[in-house]
């Protein structure tokens, strides 16, 4: 998500930028499906009518250039939730994503369940995916539990978005499911390469923002086998990104120095990365060759926007 600069103010979005962002996405990084109002784009922090037209400027300018435009619809409200939901299929949006609400918390499976089901059902010609991040839901449900005959209640049901570490529920999901063509999108990026092993067909992260062309390289050497280089990769840019830091605050403002697009600070309560991180985080890029991108590939990677 794009800011304007002035941290004084409540961080008004800058809509300009999105389609200067989305064919810096395509052209530089290789990076042709988006996963947008998530995490990374602070959907949770945003009115229902902005997170409205940005999901209608991803899908606008992203047309004919992009391959798909994930909407992330999740809310603490049924009614609001449902209103995105619509709202994305009514603007042609690729799928739909839900977290679980986690301020009067679903307290087992099936309560999830009838949650998660009333948002599909407000947009039944979209692909469903849930969006598992419990450690900032703080709902525990273990996603292979909540994949166990899931689609008898959400016939749209798509796949899952994986946002935790646990890589033990992750692969239990891909194995028990081998039967179906369901999508186990990764989201814990410094351990994409260990969820490839364990049967991942994509990757969802705030990451791919600038280090799309990076993990395309990844995962091509993964395909081919050539797991010292898969592993070279994700050791020496993932692990090594995580040292600088990766919280939202921090990735706009790698995000800004990497790509040239002014993505501002983020809405509070976050704060903006300090003046000493992004020094910081400029020398190391810098030391990298990491300040320009040229050439390009595509591969099945969403970033967060
Ligand atoms: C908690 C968090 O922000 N997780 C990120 C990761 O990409 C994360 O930034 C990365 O793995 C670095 O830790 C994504 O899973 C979030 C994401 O996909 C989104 O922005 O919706």
């Amino acid at each position: 998500m794009a800011h304007t600069c002035n941290p004084s103010t409540l961080g008004e979005i800058n809509f300009s930028v999105i389609g200067q962002y989305v064919d810096y996405l395509v052209k530089e990084q290789g990076v042709k499906n988006v996963f947008v109002n998530g995490t990374t784009g602070e959907g949770l922090s945003l009115s229902i009518s902005e997170r409205r037209r940005v999901a209608e400027e991803w899908v606008t300018k992203g047309r004919n250039k992009l391959d798909q435009v994930v909407i992330h619809v999740g809310a603490l409200s049924l009614k609001e939730s449902q209103e995105l939901a619509q709202h994305a299929a009514e603007i042609g949006a690729d799928g739909i994503a839900v977290i679980a609400p986690f301020f009067l918390k679903p307290w087992n499976k099936d309560v999830l369940i009838n949650f998660l089901k009333e948002v599909a059902a407000a947009a039944p010609a979209l692909p469903f995916y849930y969006y598992h991040i419990p450690a900032l839901t703080g709902i525990k449900i273990r996603a292979e539990e909540l994949l166990d005959g899931i689609q008898d209640k959400i016939p749209t049901f798509q796949g899952l978005k994986f946002s935790d570490t646990d890589l033990l529920d992750f692969g239990q999901c891909v194995d028990q499911n081998r039967q179906r063509q369901f999508a186990f999108l990764f989201g814990v990026d410094e351990q994409l390469l260990s969820a490839l092993v364990m049967g991942a067909t994509g990757a969802v992260g705030s990451t791919y923002n600038y280090l799309g062309k990076k993990t395309n390289q990844m995962l091509e050497a993964f395909e081919q086998k050539d797991f010292s280089v898969a592993l070279n990769y994700q050791s020496h840019f993932l692990i090594y990104f995580s040292c600088l830091g990766f919280g939202v605050s921090q990735t706009k403002a790698i995000m800004t120095l990497v790509s040239g697009i002014p993505m501002g600070p983020p809405r509070l309560p976050l704060q903006k990365a300090s003046r000493e991180f992004t020094d910081n985080a400029e020398a190391k890029l810098k030391s990298l060759n990491f300040l320009s991108f040229t050439s390009l590939k595509d591969r099945n990677l969403e970033a967060c926007s």
